[in-house]
């Protein structure tokens, strides 16, 4: 157990790789402990040695690694000791963590994905264009160098592609990566952009993208030429079998948040039937199993979860969680937090 007038502060996972002169300011104002990579049988029982100290907070700079004893659910949180105010993780997504026991416990959770805003709006900009244009056909029908297969996409593929230029975009959560979407989808392909949202943007950031705001998620579902998930998970499927029934008919999904938003049977039969035209998905249902139906549609994209998967992204997390950390203790505020909201409603 380190013994110095520092706070502690829990380095969770591989050595930082890209932000080297920010770490060293880490090192002159806290005392940093390493975990690696461990199993969450070790980290338990670390944390019940009190092997790491009384740490004040907790960074896990990169996606891949530090989280190996994840869930950081209810059992976990309520072994970390008593000094821990903040833990600054990479990762845009928080379906991992339980941040209302954290909240609960006082502490700040902060994610990352200002960070991978770009790569995940780029790699959704790709999957919307492969569900208008059938690209996966075509690139497998190439890849295939089965002349019969060319020529069968190179044939066929011109009667059911459209241009995403003037269809509509749903898209399902305009935060900071659904507003990039946005940005993309209406600056370079002319898309219209509708959105549902639990708050509705100010009207200056709407018009920034001329985005139609639909309260009521069904009747978004109703118009929108291609839907794309880009919400938090929050327990619940938010595609689920009524909503897929509820979109227009010769759409497109597109998921770049989380697999759990999906009903994937639900999606199979909507392809199959021909509701749906199309999906484009980067997350799937029970990673790192991918469903084996939709792996087989070619009018299906699918990717193995690397939306975010980028060396900018990752230098973004790595130096996005020390600045989360270095502002909370030099100001009081976190750049980034998540569950403030809850934080307020412990202390009521
Ligand atoms: O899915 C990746 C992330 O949450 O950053």
């Amino acid at each position: 157990m380190p013994s110095s007038n520092k706070p502690i502060l829990l380095h969770c996972g591989d050595d930082i790789k890209w932000n080297h002169p920010l770490y060293q300011t880490l090192q002159q104002q806290f005392t940093i402990v390493r975990s690696y990579s461990i199993s969450r049988a070790d980290f338990i029982s670390a944390l019940k040695s009190n092997k790491f100290g009384n740490f004040s907070a907790i960074y896990r700079p990169f996606w891949n690694t530090g989280g190996e004893m994840s869930p950081w659910d209810q059992e976990l949180i309520s072994l970390l000791p008593s000094n821990c105010q903040i833990y600054a993780s990479a990762g845009a997504g928080f379906d991992w963590v339980d941040t209302k026991a954290l909240a609960k416990r006082g502490i700040i959770y902060c994610n990352a994905a200002a960070a991978c805003t770009e790569s995940v709006a780029d790699a959704a900009i790709w999957l919307t264009l492969s569900t208008f244009r059938a690209f996966t056909w075509s690139a497998q029908a190439a890849r295939s160098a089965d002349p019969e297969k060319f020529n069968e996409a190179h044939r066929g593929a011109a009667a059911i592609t459209k241009n995403p230029n003037g269809h509509k975009l749903g898209i399902i959560g305009l935060g900071k990566i659904g507003f990039r979407i946005a940005e993309k989808a209406y600056g370079a392909f002319g898309m219209d952009i509708v959105y549902n949202d639990i708050r509705r943007l100010p009207i200056e950031m709407e018009r920034k993208v001329d985005a139609e705001f639909y309260d009521d998620i069904d009747d978004m579902l109703t118009i929108a030429d291609c839907v794309i998930v880009a919400t938090p998970f929050g327990g619940e499927k938010v595609m689920n079998a009524e909503k897929i029934r509820k979109m227009k008919k010769g759409s497109r999904l597109v998921n770049i948040a989380r697999g759990k938003l999906v009903d994937e049977d639900a999606l199979v039969k909507a392809l199959e039937s021909g509701h749906l035209e199309s999906a484009g998905l980067d997350v799937h249902f029970d990673e790192p199993n991918v469903n084996k139906k939709l792996a087989s549609m070619r009018n299906v994209e699918v990717l193995s979860h690397t939306a975010g998967a980028s060396v900018d992204s990752h230098a973004g997390f790595e130096r996005l969680g020390m600045e989360n950390i270095l502002s909370f203790f030099q100001s009081g505020k976190a750049i980034t937090p998540v569950n403030l909201h809850l934080l307020d409603q412990a202390k009521l």
